[in-house]
């Protein structure tokens, strides 16, 4: 059964400590199963890459076969039924107007000293997309890291996504060719994320790898880090609602569902002010559960992390949902912008009771990989300054260098650094 806390409970600050520490995340045997996988392909390169997708996935490749080659990208379009790639270019076009216009401006000014300077925007040249497809497939997933990435303007967008048993959903490859990605792999897991790392005969190395993934991903993710760069760690779903007793319990039971059915860490939260509220909707959770294909998954969600949380008032919720940092967040109250300006930490804020996560997750526009496990604290969802990065430029003139040495020469002298104060002073013979 989810976990039940009210804030009115003595126990309730000890309770809601549990609830954060909560490891949905990487155990430590995930992660010794992890290095060994990525120091093995690291050795074995792409043998090693075909023996653990053999393993895992139970589809045996061959180094030819590892790419999805453009042949068999034109057969999944055709597959797909016309309205589903409507369905995929109305997320693509929403999804691709809302990242444009992060597109970030580069910078060029002089300042009363003469000293100019500035900065210039540049793409990543090489990215990873690591699209998840074990439990479930995402074509949406898809375009929410291939879109920004080509907003960006990354030269080279490679998508790796598991085919378990060799099954591919035809809708991941038509949206890969759809958002322009360049390279598709059929790996997964681990093994696919050091591949994207190191290279391997097959596969050219690239600087960053993006995407949501399970526990061994996100570990996989950790582990590389350094060798190139990553978004952040998009690691089971989660949601948390707020809510008063305006809302309608269906509609948030359904909410809680919809996150809880992606994994059985998922983890969906209702936090409230009305008893009578939540009792509704634990009730009509339990209805809808048993309609659902994936009953068993959202199930064990619901079961092993669901929590209500009862606040004496809705007040006390704001510094709450903060500790939590929850992925998304649902505002579904009376006044749902006020509630939303005074948030702080959250990957995405979904305000009022006709903005279901799913619109977020599929059409809305903004990016639904977002951070999990309380990084909302630090990271941001994926967007297009995570396939950019920013290099700063300064210029002095003569007189700009004689006005900004002095300072820079004491510095120097306090450093006890005198090669750096000479490679000033050199220049204006002192
Ligand atoms: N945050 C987001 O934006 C977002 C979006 C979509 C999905 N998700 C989450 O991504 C996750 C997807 O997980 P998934 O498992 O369906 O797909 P996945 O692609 O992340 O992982 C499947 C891979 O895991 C590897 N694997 C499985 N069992 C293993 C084992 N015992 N040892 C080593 N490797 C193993 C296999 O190589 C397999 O290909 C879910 O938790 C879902 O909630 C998050
Ligand atoms: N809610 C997921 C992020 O946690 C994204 C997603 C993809 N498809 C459906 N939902
Ligand atoms: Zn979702």
């Amino acid at each position: 059964m989810p976990i039940r806390l009210d804030d009115r409970d003595a126990r309730f600050e000890q309770d809601f400590q549990t609830l954060l520490g909560a490891k949905r995340e990487v155990s430590e045997e995930v992660d010794r199963v992890v290095a060994d996988i990525i120091a093995e392909v690291r050795t074995g390169g792409d043998a090693a890459l075909i023996a653990y997708t053999s393993r895992f996935d139970g589809l045996d490749l061959t180094p030819q076969t590892l790419r999805v080659s453009e042949t068999e990208i034109d057969a999944a379009v055709k597959a797909c039924p016309p309205e589903q790639l409507a369905a995929l270019e109305t997320a693509r076009a929403r999804i691709e107007a809302y990242h444009l216009r992060q597109k970030p401006q580069d910078a060029w000014f002089t300042d009363e000293a003469g000293v100019a300077s500035g900065w210039r925007w540049s793409a990543i040249e090489a990215v990873g997309l690591y699209v998840p497809g074990g439990t479930a497939s995402y074509p949406s997933s898809v375009l929410m890291n291939a879109v920004p990435a080509k907003v960006a303007g990354v030269d080279r967008v490679v998508m790796v996504a598991p085919s378990p048993r060799g099954e591919t959903n035809p809708l991941v490859l038509a949206a890969a060719r759809l958002a322009g990605v360049d390279e598709v792999y059929r790996i997964g897991g681990a093994q696919a994320v050091a591949a994207l790392a190191y290279g391997t005969a097959m596969i050219a190395p690239v600087s960053k790898i993006v995407g949501p993934g399970n526990a061994y991903v996100a570990a996989a993710k950790r582990r590389v880090f350094g060798q190139v760069g990553i978004d952040m760690i998009a690691g089971p779903s989660e949601v948390l609602v707020i809510a008063d007793g305006s809302a309608n319990p269906d509609w948030i039971a359904a909410d809680l569902l919809a996150q809880a059915e992606h994994d059985v860490s998922a983890q969906s939260i209702l936090m409230t002010d009305d008893a009578g509220l939540a009792g509704e909707v634990e009730k009509a959770v339990i209805v809808q559960l048993a309609t659902l294909p994936r009953a068993e998954i959202a199930g064990k969600s619901w079961a092993d992390y669901g929590a209500i949380l009862l606040v004496a008032d809705l007040e006390a919720a704001i510094p709450l949902v903060d500790r939590l940092a929850p992925e998304h967040l649902e505002i579904m109250t009376a006044e749902p912008e006020r509630l939303a300006a005074r948030i702080r930490n959250a990957g995405a804020i979904f305000i009022g009771g006709h903005t279901p996560e799913a619109i977020g997750d599929y059409v809305g526009g903004p990016n639904h990989v977002l951070p999990t496990a309380r990084s909302a604290r630090f990271s941001s969802g994926l967007g297009v300054l995570d396939f950019m990065k920013r290099t700063s430029l300064l210029q002095c003139g003569p007189e700009a260098l004689r006005a900004l040495a002095p300072a820079a020469v004491r510095l120097a002298e306090a450093e006890g650094l005198q090669a750096h104060g000479r490679s000033v002073t050199i220049r204006l013979n002192l």
